[in-house]
């Protein structure tokens, strides 16, 4: 619905345009749904928004769709944004490649995340934007850690890290830090993991507003912990990180900070705490649908009933232990599944797209030709002859039209048949255009009558083509059309655009001497005014 401020002007559009979709480029992780609206709000401004801003719609319509987990129509969408984006505009380009890497890991085709995210980052170095290279670097950290390649990961973490902090970007550089904690835990370097979530505490400490990070950097400290045996430690930040994930209502926090203050109970020897605190785990995961460490909870439960002698109990949590994992494992083949099933959706998209392009090629094809012979039709001649004249007119160069009729056509047909009359056009537009250039147009205008346009011919030039056309045609076997045709012949009408003003004058002049040529016996050119000699 246009607003009236987009109604005053097409600028007024665009400037409500980029209003609307920096708004929406704010939601896309948290409330896709929102930014789809407002994306498409803003391309219902105007229909004549710039292309730019069209290519920025479509390029937060995509996100939307990604995070709604509509993945395939997420790609369509961004390779359309790709391909409306200003040639030159480069900051535009390099956010349209990193959207698509970011939709290509949610749909889970890694390798195609990978190849979008190094082309947007190519970009982003060659315009110099720290800002958009270190989030296009930390998004590639993400793909390469997902793909198992957790060193690979932190390469691209530490340059992006460099790079927000030089920009001052505290909450990023939380972010980043926590994820190289991550992969360095998962790499087995204790250490270093710890040094980087210690660091990602801090700089969130320091925030006026600290935000959830600290959170995330101290629950992924206790690990790290307890495998350097500093129990103590993991303890005092397992105690922080419980209250706080319960606060921050991240119920997947929650739930391994329990699994984690379970098991080291349980190693401590509070048997009945580490069953509470695993308990509650449970609890948290079933009603807060976040399963992904109930699996360790029932087996670490299950471990501690079987010590106690409850072997009842210690059955039911093997059992419980055993469904966690089918279903973590089913859910994972589902996500390769899905991603399958993104390449398949989009691999066929593409496939219909070029089908649907070379249909309508072959449609336009067919309105542009004669079906019989394959040469031009009277539309296509029309359009040509239109644009060659013109052109012709402005650059003052020659032109010359060639109206070409088969002599006693009719005959033919009564006494060869109407199929023989058929080959006899066909075989006859083959001469023709085996005798002038490709630049050259031969149209059917109608029966067995055909015409000629010589581009940029003198008057001499298309005479001695007309004459080749009309020998060859003589000249020509005819017995495979039928065998008792012994000889077709040409009229011909020749005109150049010199002596006629405008294209139909033109066209007029060689139908008059086509007329002429038929009256003076048949099998004759009969050329323009006066061509020289
Ligand atoms: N086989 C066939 N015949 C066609 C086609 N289009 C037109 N004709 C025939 O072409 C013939 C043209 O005859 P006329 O106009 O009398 O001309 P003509 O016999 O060539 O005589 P001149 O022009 O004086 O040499 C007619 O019999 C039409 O039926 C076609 O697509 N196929």
């Amino acid at each position: 619905m246009n607003t009236p401020a987009a109604q005053d002007s097409p600028e007024a559009a665009d400037r409500e345009a980029g209003t609307l979709l920096a708004e929406a480029e704010k939601l896309y992780y948290t409330r896709p749904a929102q930014t789809l609206h407002l994306a498409d709000q803003a391309l219902a401004l105007s229909a004549a928004l710039p292309l730019a801003t069209l290519a920025a719609a479509r390029r937060v319509r995509g996100l939307g769709l990604s995070f709604l987990g509509r993945h395939a129509e997420a790609l369509d969408e961004l390779q359309a944004a790709r391909g409306l984006v200003p040639s030159g505009e480069l900051q535009l380009e390099c956010q349209v490649l990193r959207a698509l890497a970011i939709a290509c890991d949610e749909a889970g085709v890694l390798d195609a995340a990978l190849e979008w995210g190094s082309r947007s980052a190519e970009i982003a170095r060659t315009l110099g934007d720290p800002v958009q290279l270190a989030g296009t670097l930390l998004s590639i950290g993400v793909v390469l850690s997902k793909g198992g390649d957790p060193e690979a990961g932190l390469v691209q973490y530490r340059e992006a890290l460099a790079l927000y902090e030089r920009a001052g970007d505290a909450a990023r550089s939380v972010h980043v830090l926590n994820n190289m904690g991550i992969n360095c835990k998962n790499l087995g370097r204790h250490e270093e993991a710890l040094q980087h979530l210690r660091q990602a505490i801090e700089i969130d400490a320091g925030q006026p507003e600290p935000a959830g990070g600290c959170v995330i950097a101290r629950l992924n400290m206790v690990e790290p912990l307890l495998a350097l045996a500093r129990r103590d430690e993991a303890r005092a930040a397992l105690a922080e990180v419980v209250p706080r994930a319960q606060a921050a209502g991240y119920p997947n926090a929650e739930c391994f900070a329990l699994v984690l203050q379970g098991e080291l109970q349980a190693a401590d020897g509070d048997d009945a705490g580490a069953c509470e605190s695993l308990e509650r785990a449970v609890r948290i995961a079933l009603e807060r649908g976040s399963r992904q460490h109930v699996a360790r909870a029932h087996k670490a439960l299950w471990a501690l009933h079987k010590k106690a002698g409850r072997f009842e109990a210690a059955l039911a949590q093997h059992e419980a232990f055993h469904q966690a994992e089918r279903a973590q494992f089913n859910e994972d083949s589902d996500r390769k599944l899905r991603a399958l099933q993104v390449q398949y959706d989009v691999a066929r998209a593409r496939h219909d797209a070029a089908m649907a392009r070379l249909e309508s090629a072959r449609l336009a094809e067919q309105t542009r030709t004669d079906p019989l012979t394959g040469v031009a039709n009277r539309r296509q001649l029309d359009e040509r002859l239109r644009d060659e004249y013109a052109r012709a007119a402005r650059h003052g160069h020659a032109l010359a039209v060639a109206m070409i009729d088969i002599d006693d056509f009719k005959r033919i047909n009564d006494r060869h048949g109407h199929a023989a009359g058929d080959a006899v056009l066909r075989e006859v537009a083959t001469l023709l255009r085996a005798h002038c250039r490709d630049i050259d147009l031969v149209a059917r205008y109608g029966g067995e009558e055909f015409c000629v346009v010589f581009v940029e011919a003198s008057a001499n030039d298309a005479l001695r083509a007309c004459e080749a056309m009309r020998a060859a045609v003589e000249a020509h076997d005819w017995s495979a059309v039928a065998p008792e045709l012994q000889r077709v012949t040409l009229s011909t009408g020749l005109a150049e655009r010199e002596e006629a003003d405008g294209r139909q004058a033109l066209v007029a002049a060689a139908d008059a001497r086509l007329y002429e040529a038929k009256r003076s016996g048949k099998n004759r050119v009969v050329p323009g005014a006066q061509p020289a000699a």
